[in-house]
């Protein structure tokens, strides 16, 4: 079944992009990684959180931002990115927050997503948290939306 993509924007931390790549193998959505990473994919953090799975992972890397953006737009898909910096829940069903060609971006685990990111973005969505609270980690939140991907588009 086509679906939406989960796509990490230049992540910092190896054992969350190997948990990520994981999850990503067990329910069936595909990753993209926008370079450059403060990683290797042959880094140690990384495989002990992904464990064989990497190697079950539906994984595209993109060397850059322009890269990444010249691909999306020659596939015609829509830029879906995650952030603090919205009031739109991705939960909400009022407003079409997924469709099955969307690339759903995640910003670094250090300082999130640059400004030209949020520009860049057709829609931007948000986890819903108590106020005060400044972020989930990077894992936790792809994995929220991936099951909401799941509910919406199957396994
Ligand atoms: C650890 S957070 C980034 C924190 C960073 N210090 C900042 O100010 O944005 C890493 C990424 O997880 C996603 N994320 C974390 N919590 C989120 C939330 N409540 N709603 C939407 N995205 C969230 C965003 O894509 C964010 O860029």
């Amino acid at each position: 079944m086509t679906k939406p993509l989960i796509a990490l924007y230049q992540p910092d931390i190896p054992g969350n992009t190997g948990a990520i790549m994981r999850l990503g193998a067990c329910m069936g959505i595909g990753i993209h990684i926008i370079g450059p990473a403060g990683f290797d994919l042959s880094d140690r953090a990384l495989k002990r959180a992904g464990m064989d799975y990497i190697e079950m992972a539906t994984l595209t890397r993109h060397d850059g931002w322009e890269e990444f953006e010249a691909w999306r737009k020659a596939e015609g898909r829509r830029l879906v990115l995650m952030t603090t910096k919205s009031a739109v829940s991705y939960m909400d069903d009022t407003v079409q927050t997924l469709s099955a060609q969307d690339v759903v971006l995640f910003g670094r685990e250090s300082v999130g997503a640059p400004e030209r990111v949020h520009d860049a973005a057709d829609l931007r969505l948000t986890i819903p948290m108590i106020e005060g609270r400044r972020s989930l980690n990077l894992a936790m939140s792809v994995a929220m939306v991936a099951g909401e991907i799941n509910r919406r588009f199957g396994l």
